[in-house]
């Protein structure tokens, strides 16, 4: 059985960390990142895949990352390295494993079973190892919608545009336009099987404008976040996605609307002569958690100003 999925967890920043970078594992939950993604695979040369994942075991098992989200990008299932990354990473009780390249749901239910038997093996409770997908391919892409509902242990599935594009035979543009299909494709499988949607990660350092279009193209599709490679990318990330004073105050208004009609016992709400209805009172709960994690509402759930 499953453990329950948070389905509502802010998941805008997932951050990459090299799992073979002892000062940039312990340090890496001191940026505020909702996810911290430690990365086996392309990050680690071959000859360190043992020692990043002896390093990366140690890190889950005794560094205090708060509230954030432990996720590790184990190995392919092309390598001979994913058994083992497996079995270490449910022995820690990570809580969420991220398979890289995936091209099926086929795979994805490969990695369920496996990470079934070793719950078993190291009696960790079954279901509590979480699953996400990286999209990194054409044939990814296209079978994206069976991926995302391959696993009722799936939080997300994500795009992973540096290989997309190399598969696609192209590379990426300041426009994105050559990712368009492929974002669209992965947040409606994400949207339609019911888990989160992730964005892709951006490597130039240095055009910040470029990163700033970007993330505030993928929020406005509708993007949970985003993969990232630097901690300075956190800030921004949380700066497109926090909700404006204006949206804060509909969102304030609509909440107390529906407790007051909950209280009257009515069904139908009207606001300033709007209804409410499930739609609305849902985007209004989202940017409430929004506003919460900018630190923008009182105790008594008001707007304040930084
Ligand atoms: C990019 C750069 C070299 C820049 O270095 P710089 O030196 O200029 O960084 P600075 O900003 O100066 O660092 C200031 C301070 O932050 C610390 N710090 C930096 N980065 C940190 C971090 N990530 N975690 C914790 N700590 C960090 C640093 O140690 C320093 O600490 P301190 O000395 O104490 O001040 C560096 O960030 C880095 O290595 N990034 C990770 C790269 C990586 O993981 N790539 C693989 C994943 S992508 C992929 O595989 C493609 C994909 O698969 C993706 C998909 O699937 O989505 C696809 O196909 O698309
Ligand atoms: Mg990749």
């Amino acid at each position: 059985m499953t453990q329950a999925i948070d389905n509502e967890r802010l998941r805008r920043t997932m951050m990459f960390v090299p799992g073979n970078n002892p000062a940039m594992l312990k340090d890496a939950g001191i940026y505020g990142a909702d996810s911290i993604m430690f990365d086996l695979e392309d990050a680690v040369s071959l000859t360190e895949k043992d020692a990043a994942r002896i390093l990366v075991y140690e890190a889950l098992t005794h560094v205090d990352y708060g509230k954030a989200e432990k996720v590790v990008r184990i190995n392919g299932l092309d390598t001979p390295f994913y058994q083992e990354d497996i079995k270490a990473m449910v022995k820690a009780k990570v809580d969420v494993i991220r398979l890289p390249k995936v091209e099926s749901a086929a795979m994805m239910k490969e990695l369920e079973e496996l990470v079934s038997v070793a719950e078993k093996e190291f009696n960790v409770a079954p279901g509590s190892i979480h699953l996400m997908a990286a999209i990194e391919s054409a044939k990814g892409v296209l079978n994206a919608p069976e991926i995302a509902a391959a696993s009722n242990r799936m939080i997300g599935i994500a795009l992973s545009a540096e290989d997309y594009t190399t598969d696609m035979k192209t590379h990426r543009y300041p426009d994105g336009t050559e990712l368009e299909f492929a974002r669209n494709m992965v947040l409606h499988a994400a949207r339609a099987a019911g888990i989160a949607a992730f964005d892709t990660v951006f490597t130039d350092m240095n055009d910040t404008e470029g990163f700033y279009r970007e993330t505030k193209h993928i929020h406005q599709l509708g993007f949970d976040g985003k993969s990232l490679v630097n901690p300075r990318q956190i800030a921004m990330v949380n700066q497109v996605y926090e909700p404006s004073e204006k949206e804060i105050n509909q969102a304030v208004e609509v909440i107390n609307a529906i407790k007051e009609a909950k209280v009257k016992g009515s069904g139908v709400i009207s606001l300033n002569g709007q209804m409410v209805d499930r739609p609305v009172a849902l985007r209004a709960q989202r940017v409430i958690k929004l506003a919460e994690a900018s630190n923008l509402l009182d105790e008594e759930g008001n707007y304040i100003e930084k």
